[in-house]
């Protein structure tokens, strides 16, 4: 029989979340939680409120009311040190001149494992020995280690943003935050970035993805949570036939069109 002690504590649970920006209640009570393994699409409009929800679980931002407990414990600096955050965009190099090398080896500092020495869970994908052969390691799981030399500042937008990623992964994390990781990244890209998550969900860690679009990670998202207007109006597994533009919610308004599929089908792209 199982007991609630046999059940291992969700890495996130945030529970009936409101907060508040410059007097405006911008989350109206939201719920969220992720598991072990568990990859989580948070969706919805422009301006529904994911980077802000991101923001607060992440401890960027306080929550007026509500509570965010990680790991089965109330957040601390330390249980927040076993996270890994990309925000939405932002440039990988901040304006400084740094190499993607550089940026990825960034994310190292004051990471858990410079402080305690524990392995990293991402053995094969980040190898433990020091830190510039983790930063390489790093950018090869995101499929550019060929411009770990390359000014940053200098990489295209999509380029940049997977060395952000790449900097998230370097630290090794237990949960992963993510906001529209996918925003100018190309399809090829996409799916190189696919094959990562599967591999981070294959060792346990969870994943807390902002998307407007699922594309070629429909088969490795368990839940999808939906905001709308700072309300959370569904929290379920994603609709069998979702395409990337099926979700309600979906209201935001740039044009695009749904990425060609490669093998001439309804983006039928081979995960792992
Ligand atoms: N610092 C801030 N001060 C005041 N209001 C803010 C602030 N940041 C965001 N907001 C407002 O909060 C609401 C939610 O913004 P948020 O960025 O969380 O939405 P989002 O769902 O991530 O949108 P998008 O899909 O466009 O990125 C918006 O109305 C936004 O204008």
């Amino acid at each position: 029989m199982t007991t609630p002690t046999d059940v291992p504590p969700s890495l996130v649970e945030a529970r009936d979340v409101r907060v508040s920006l410059q007097g405006t209640e911008i989350l109206h009570g939201v719920s969220l939680t992720a598991a072990h393994g568990e990859v989580v699409a948070l969706m919805g409009g422009n301006g529904s409120g994911k980077s802000t929800f991101v923001r607060t679980m992440v401890g960027a931002i306080p929550a007026a009311s509500g509570t965010v407990r990680l790991f089965g414990a109330a957040a601390t600096p330390q249980s927040r040190a076993r996270l890994g955050y990309v925000p939405q965009r932002i440039t990988a190099s901040g304006g400084v001149a740094a190499t993607a090398l550089e940026v990825v080896m960034s994310g190292l500092l004051g990471s858990r494992d410079e402080r305690t020495g524990l392995g990293a869970r991402l053995r094969g994908l980040v190898p433990p020995r020091d830190a510039r052969e983790r930063a390489h390691a790093a950018l090869r799981s995101v499929g550019i280690e060929d411009l770990a030399a390359r000014d940053c500042a200098r990489l295209s937008g999509g380029q940049q943003q997977r060395v952000l990623i790449a900097r998230a992964l370097v630290r090794d994390p237990d949960l992963l935050f993510l906001d529209e990781p996918m925003a100018g990244v190309d399809l090829e890209s996409q799916v190189q970035f696919a094959h990562t998550i599967g591999h981070l969900k294959e060792h346990g860690v969870g994943v807390v993805i902002v998307l407007h679009e699922i594309g070629p990670l429909a088969r490795l998202i368990d839940r999808a949570v939906i905001l709308e207007q700072g309300c959370v109006t569904f929290d379920g597994p994603p609709p069998k036939d979702l395409g990337v533009h099926a979700l309600p919610g979906h209201d935001h308004e740039h044009p695009h069109e749904d990425p060609p599929a490669p093998d001439g089908g309804t983006l039928g792209l081979e995960l792992p």
